[in-house]
């Protein structure tokens, strides 16, 4: 479970500006949930994502982990526990090193620095069936330097690479926003497959409003750092776009001629 308790944030530019993103914001994911965030450029998505997984630090409340107050905890020490997949194929992964390198590199996360050093041979007939499983050719490129690889397969590299550490939390930042829709889909499926499986606490940040819907068990919306729909069970099974646009609309009609997604 992973929890933001009255969480406050402003950022200060360099000019002297203000942009208060949180004030007093709240928000719960339970164990297993795999929650599609959804709202309006700058709404503060990203910033609760940062805020998770300690690249901002909140200016008042609390982000907590597990039972356990992790918002003094460094954002190098939390990447034990939580992983992220960003919206740039090229982040997440080291492309001077081969296929085999980085999910060995992966798979060690968090274990002491003497245990990071060598392949993790042992475990390369798993690597080989995840991979294939991904129809990619992913499998036969265990050698093959990550750099060299297609943006489609260096993002479902990087999914993988995201889960064999068997983290509490998987935060998705757009993570199939640059990719063709087949690829997308590949991408999703494996993502559902995976946090299913290993129940991990999942947040998933999109602006396809259809693959919010598809995808996870719960849906919230947030717009000026708030947490404005929050939809989970058959409520969110009979959504539609059409229904999220009406939502919005009906909630801020002021801002209806705004473009929202
Ligand atoms: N490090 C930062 N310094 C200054 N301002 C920031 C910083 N990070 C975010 N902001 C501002 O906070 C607000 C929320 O940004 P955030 O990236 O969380 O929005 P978002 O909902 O993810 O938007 P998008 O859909 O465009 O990615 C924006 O006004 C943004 O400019």
């Amino acid at each position: 479970m992973v929890e933001l308790r009255n969480v406050y944030k402003t950022f200060v530019s360099e000019l002297g500006s203000k942009k208060d993103v949180f004030q007093n914001t709240n928000f719960i994911a339970n164990e297993g949930d795999f929650v599609s965030i959804i709202g309006s450029n700058g709404a503060g998505k990203s910033t609760l994502l940062n805020v998770i997984n300690g690249n901002v630090i909140p200016d008042a409340g609390e982000v907590v982990l597990r039972d356990r107050n992790i918002t003094k905890v460094s954002r190098h020490k939390r990447a034990k526990w939580i992983s992220q997949v960003f919206q740039n194929p090229s982040q997440g992964t080291s492309p001077s090193m081969t296929v085999l390198e980085n999910l060995s590199m992966a798979k060690n996360k968090g274990k002491s620095f003497n245990l990071t050093l060598g392949l993790d041979k042992k475990n390369i007939p798993y690597y080989k069936e995840i991979l294939a499983s991904l129809d990619l050719g992913l499998e036969k490129q265990l050698d093959t330097k990550v750099g060299l690889l297609s943006g489609g397969q260096r993002q479902c590299l990087s999914l993988i690479m995201s889960t064999l550490n068997h983290p509490d939390v998987l935060l998705l930042d757009e993570h199939t926003a640059a990719l063709d829709p087949k690829t997308s889909k590949i991408i999703l499926d494996k993502t559902k497959e995976l946090v299913e499986k290993n129940n991990i606490t999942t947040l998933m940040i999109t602006h396809n409003l259809q693959d919010a819907i598809e995808y996870g068990n719960r849906l919230i919306m947030i717009h000026d750092g708030s947490i404005i729909l929050d939809l989970k069970g058959e409520e969110k099974q009979h959504l539609t776009v059409e229904k999220l646009l009406e939502f919005f609309h009906e909630k801020d009609a002021k801002l209806a001629d705004k473009d929202l997604f």
